[in-house]
């Protein structure tokens, strides 16, 4: 891959903390417009890797690059670091502030003037869904509502990189599902998005690419459609209005059935079936053809945490 197309590039990257290696010599890519989920249970060097990524924290050893450019955390390069947004997992949002109040100090912060600053505010506000909620206490914010605002104050200025820190933990199922499609609308105007989480179905409607951290190593780092080529198992239901048996003596013949289930009181079959879409289409031109009546095909897919499981790694809940 070109440097110039990744948003993010890692060589050999390390840090220490006294004789402790959060992370570990991580090689990380990730193209520009992914929404890549890191998934690793608690202490694995998540936070540590986003705050080197956010320019928060030095590396000890290893090098970082944002969309081409060397991210150093000294006084160079201030207009890459301005590009990157950074949600990390604790960030203050100030109870006595009305919401409208406390998004204009940070637009400020960004040297966001007005009427521009008021424009980007509306826009946010609007993208978050929290307009009605502009004059409102922050205080008086449910925990979803919070959590959207701080997203909200961290893609004020417009990033191309948006640096997410477990960013629904500890949020209801509704919450976090309104937290995943403003994600998706990010991803859709650009932006590439790089989220942690320890639960991995937090991550698996969203992600385009996940990587698993363990113990500081980055121990997989690959598309969701790579996962699938390599892990998933095509199933077929095939249900029949004749008899099971004749279906079975057809799906015999077809050497890319591996073995089936019967599915109970519905004359049906779950097939495990080791072909492409091409052999699947194949076979059920075989049984039609060998006049099986065939009521439903349908091929499925295993879902994520199915194939996470058969990676073998500790974390794959
Ligand atoms: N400032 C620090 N000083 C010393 N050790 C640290 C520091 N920050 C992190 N660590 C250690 O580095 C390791 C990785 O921590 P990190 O917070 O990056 O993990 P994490 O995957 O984000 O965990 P969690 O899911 O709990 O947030 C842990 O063992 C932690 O104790």
């Amino acid at each position: 891959m070109i440097e110039q197309e990744l948003a993010i590039s890692t060589s050999n990257l390390t840090k220490q903390f006294d004789r402790h290696l959060a992370v570990n010599q991580v090689e990380l890519q990730i193209e520009k417009g992914e929404v890549y989920g890191l998934i690793g249970p608690n202490g694995a060097g998540k936070t540590t890797l986003i705050r080197m990524l956010a320019a928060a924290e030095d590396p000890t050893i290893g090098e970082i690059y944002i969309y081409g450019d060397r991210l150093l955390r000294n006084d160079s390069n201030t207009r890459l670091k301005q590009r990157i947004g950074y949600l990390p997992d604790d960030f203050p949002v100030y109870e006595d502030l009305n919401v409208w109040d406390y998004l204009d100090y940070f637009a400020r912060l960004y040297y966001l003037k007005s009427p521009h600053r008021r424009r980007r505010l509306q826009e946010v506000l609007e993208l978050v869904q929290l307009t009605s909620k502009r004059t409102s206490k922050i205080n008086t914010l449910s925990r979803g509502m919070k959590q959207r605002l701080s997203l909200a104050r961290t893609i004020l200025h417009d990033p191309i990189l948006l640096l997410l820190d477990e960013p629904v933990s500890g949020l209801d199922p509704i919450a976090r599902m309104q937290f995943r499609e403003i994600i998706k609308v990010l991803q859709t105007v650009g932006m590439t998005i790089f989220i942690s989480s320890h639960v991995l179905s937090d991550l698996a409607q969203l992600c385009t690419s996940v990587g698993i951290m363990e113990l500081g190593f980055l121990v997989e780092s690959t598309s969701l459609q790579d996962l699938y080529q390599r892990l998933s198992q095509q199933q077929i239901i095939i249900k029949t209005l004749g008899d099971l048996e004749t279906l079975q003596q057809e799906l015999k013949h077809n050497s890319y059935v591996e073995e089936w289930q019967f599915i109970s009181e519905e004359n049906s079959l779950k097939v495990n079936f080791s072909g492409n879409d091409q052999e699947s289409a194949e076979l059920l031109k075989a049984l039609i053809t060998a006049g099986i009546p065939i009521s439903e095909f349908h091929c499925i897919q295993e879902d994520l945490e199915t194939i996470f499981l058969k990676l073998g790694h500790k974390q794959a809940s």
